[in-house]
């Protein structure tokens, strides 16, 4: 494909179940990791690590290769400096944006004013608590609630502030969805196949079981990227097998 030229063939798709983490230290390594993939397989995610090597330029790449990009750089600061990266971020194509919930009711106003005025504003993502915090990890920052209510209460204050959506870990899936519906999306990262090892994550849930309990989109790096054959693990996560 010309590199200069969007594929559209795939933007009036649906999008796929899985949200694959391209956490690599540089374009190579990511290009040639995202050669194995196709974008009716999956969407992809830029967070700190590759976004601090590559900048703008690796996102600009991928989207023009028809990827749905989700920049995964958790903005969280005073409302006018998150506003203003999240029109940069629309600017460059991404689908999806995201937030710390934390950061408070104007600064998530304030970012999804900024976006309102573009035909296809990237989805707005507040992150809620993450999903390698235990309950006495997140009681030492001051939080004294239980896990499952801090998220209630951080994805009611996103969804009141504009949000599309949370992150949130896929065993508060079930309660997010009691108490917000249907509509507001659930970002789900702490992906773990069965036979996998935790890592740094502590909330975790099989692909299948995250599905089942209402998570929207399911976030895999490690599972994905470190697998021989990430392709063919994202075809069975597509059919409901694993
Ligand atoms: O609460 C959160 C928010 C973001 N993440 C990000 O998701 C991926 C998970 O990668 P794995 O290798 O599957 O653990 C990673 O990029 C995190 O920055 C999260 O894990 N939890």
């Amino acid at each position: 494909m010309n590199p200069l030229m969007l594929d559209t063939t795939l933007i009036n798709q649906p999008a796929k179940p899985v949200i694959v983490a391209l956490d690599f230290a540089s374009a190579e390594k990511t290009l040639d990791f995202v050669q194995q993939l196709e974008p009716n397989l999956c969407q992809l995610k830029i967070g700190k690590e590759l976004f601090t090597a590559t900048g703008r330029y690796l996102v600009e790449q991928l989207v023009l290769q028809g990827y749905r990009i989700f920049l995964d750089l958790k903005y969280h600061d005073i409302p006018n400096t998150v506003a203003s990266a999240c029109k940069v971020a629309a600017d460059m194509g991404v689908w999806m944006v995201d937030m710390h919930a934390s950061g408070g009711r104007r600064m998530m106003e304030a970012a999804a004013e900024a976006v309102s005025n573009y035909s296809q504003p990237p989805l707005l993502i507040a992150v809620t608590v993450l999903t390698s915090m235990t309950q006495s990890e997140l009681a030492e920052t001051g939080m004294n609630l239980p896990i499952d209510e801090a998220v209630v209460r951080l994805a009611e204050l996103s969804r009141q502030a504009g949000m599309n959506g949370v992150v949130c870990s896929a065993q508060e899936a079930t309660l997010l969805r009691q108490q917000l519906g249907h509509e507001f999306l659930l970002v789900t990262p702490g992906i773990r196949l069965s036979t996998d090892i935790k890592d740094d994550q502590r909330r975790i849930m099989t692909p299948k079981a995250a599905l089942a309990a209402g998570s929207s989109y399911l976030v895999m790096g490690r599972p994905i990227t470190q697998s021989e054959y990430p392709s063919a693990l994202l075809q069975q996560i597509n059919q409901g097998l694993i």
